[in-house]
């Protein structure tokens, strides 16, 4: 008999089957501490849970039996999800379940934002009838910035359409293409900030978005602009919000999600009189918390019974014949994906992968699905993995083509991955195992290159001109950055060179600032594996 903790409030009629299942008993027990989820968790097969139960390693360390972790909802930062991985416990979620849901409560904050609702109905219902303190705006004719065109920001952008709004949206993964079939303008960040009148964000929390509104993109913003988020605390920076709707610079803020939830009671935002709150309700309808709990249970019942599943963001499901031919391509694959997403700029509109000598006649699918996650995770964060890295692709019209070549110059065995982009500068990166030495790589757009694909990287193109190597030597040396490694790479003496340092530690961007500022050099950019 499967034993399953139900750790949050979730829906009964959702977790129906999993009560039903004779091979498995479900345990209600909400609102636990850590310490409390510790002592009980060993007895568990698996956990369901929603945003409340922080899933640490902790208490999977404690959780010997447990098998799968099921997060009904989306977001899965409250798991710890390297530990998991670290342990084999598959973490489940239920992406689709609570989209349209979380999309129409943006609205419904997008609406009580344009027309002051709960501030007027606090004011009424104390008996002060104010009919002058509440002039709103319209939504139609306004324009709505989306960031983050995933499920939630594309349903949002269908809908704004609706309310006769003009819709600019900015998503590292829209292409012209899509943009165009979702009847949306493509759109950068700055523009967004600077032409948009509300503004709404639909991205994941990942170190590229926390406070990707900040104050550098306020002190930029278009006047009298009003914020929405219930898509992750911490997207948008509070503190610099706050000052700038003091300033005048943003007329007010409505926000579902928080950078600590639940926020301190001295939260600036709890009694600002421009600022709306909910507390984490987006995903609360009956619907979407039925939607979310079926699918989460269904994937928990074939996990516990060694079903083949969906949804995984962990599990690797590779077979062992397969898996110790390509197993050790599977972390220079991923390297590889991760680097051409860094030095890529713009949106990627097609992958291609291509084998060549050892792995002309290996199947190499599980490899593939390392390299699109090395690409994906840049943009979708923690949640893309080999298990779902090819569908994620798919499902943003991505689309990747992967050929092989039987033999390769001066190699035994050789990855290129191409990522075509919109703008038609298509970026390079090339990889070898080279027995004896381990993951190389081989070259960088056109240019060869031999350099280890590993920790902090600083990619420098420049113009093949004597002197330029001691430059930046000495400058990384000023700013104490030690150089572990360094590589450079020519077509032609004289002409334009590339330039791959291995560096101890990160690099502040002031750093690579200034390498910009050197004679005879390009650009400078960090790539972090
Ligand atoms: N308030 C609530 O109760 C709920 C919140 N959420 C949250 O809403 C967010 C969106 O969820 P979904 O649409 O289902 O996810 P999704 O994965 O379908 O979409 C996220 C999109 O953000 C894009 N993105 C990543 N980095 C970006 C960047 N730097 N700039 C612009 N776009 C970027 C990705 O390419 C992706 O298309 C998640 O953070 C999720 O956890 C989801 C459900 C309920
Ligand atoms: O699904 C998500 O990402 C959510 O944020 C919803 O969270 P909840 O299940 O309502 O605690």
């Amino acid at each position: 008999m499967f034993k399953v903790l139900v750790s949050d409030p979730i829906s009964d009629l959702g977790i129906q089957k999993l009560m039903d299942a004779e091979d498995v008993s479900v345990e209600k027990k909400t609102g636990l501490t850590e310490d409390e989820l510790v002592q009980i968790i060993g007895e568990y097969d698996g956990l369901l849970v929603r945003s409340q139960t922080r899933v640490t390693e902790k208490i999977m360390e404690a959780g010997k039996g447990l098998k799968v972790i099921g997060r009904a909802g989306v977001g899965v930062d409250n798991i710890d999800l390297e530990a998991a991985t670290k342990r084999g416990i598959i973490v489940i979620n239920a992406p689709d379940g609570n989209t349209i849901t979380t999309c129409e409560h943006t609205f419904a904050m997008m609406m009580a934002l344009a027309r002051h609702i709960p501030q007027a109905y606090a004011k009424t219902i104390h008996g002060t009838w104010d009919r002058k303190s509440f002039l709103g705006v319209e939504l139609r004719n306004k324009t709505l910035g989306v960031l983050g065109m995933g499920r939630i920001g594309s349903e949002v952008a269908k809908r704004a359409k609706a309310f006769g709004m003009n819709v600019l949206a900015f998503d590292p993964f829209l292409t012209e293409e899509r943009a165009e079939k979702l009847e949306v303008k493509l759109a950068s960040v700055d523009e967004i900030i600077r032409q948009a009148d509300f503004m709404t964000v639909h991205t994941p929390l990942t170190p590229e978005t926390r406070h990707m509104i900040a104050r550098p993109q306020f002190e930029v913003m278009k006047k009298g602009m009003r914020i929405i988020n219930c898509a992750r605390g911490g997207i948008i920076d509070e503190l610099a919000l706050v000052e700038a709707i003091d300033e005048g610079i943003v007329a007010g803020a409505a926000f579902d999600v928080f950078e600590h939830e639940p926020p301190a009671s001295d939260h600036p935002f709890l009694t600002h009189p421009k600022v709306i709150v909910t507390p984490h309700l987006g995903a609360s309808t009956v619907e979407a918390q039925e939607n979310v709990a079926i699918d989460v249970s269904e994937q928990v019942l074939h996990i516990l019974r060694d079903e083949p599943f969906v949804n995984a963001v962990n599990m690797p499901p590779v077979s062992s014949s397969v898996m110790s031919k390509l197993q050790p391509y599977f972390g220079l694959g991923e390297k590889l994906g991760s680097f051409a997403a860094q030095i890529t700029a713009d949106a990627v509109s097609e992958i291609l992968i291509d084998y060549a000598g050892d792995l002309y006649d290996v199947d190499t699918q599980p490899l593939t699905r390392y390299i699109l996650k090395g690409i994906l995770q840049r943009h979708l964060g923690s949640d893309v993995n080999i298990v779902n890295s090819m569908h994620l692709a798919k499902a943003r019209d991505l689309n990747f083509v992967v050929t092989k070549t039987p033999k390769t110059k001066g190699f035994t065995n050789r990855i290129t991955v191409t990522l075509k982009t919109q703008s038609g500068k298509n970026r390079l990166v090339a990889g070898t195992l080279l027995p004896g030495y381990g993951e190389r790589i081989v070259q960088l757009d056109e240019f060869p290159v031999d350099a280890a694909p590993e920790g902090h990287q600083i990619l420098i193109s420049h113009n093949d001109k004597p002197g330029i190597i001691g430059r930046v030597g000495t400058l990384l040396g000023k700013n104490d950055v030690n150089i572990a490694s360094m590589q450079v790479g020519r077509k032609i003496i004289g002409g334009e060179a590339i330039m791959i340092l291995t560096v101890d530690k990160a690099v502040p961007k002031e750093v690579l600032i200034d390498l910009t500022g050197l004679e005879e050099l390009n650009t400078a950019s960090e790539i972090v594996l």
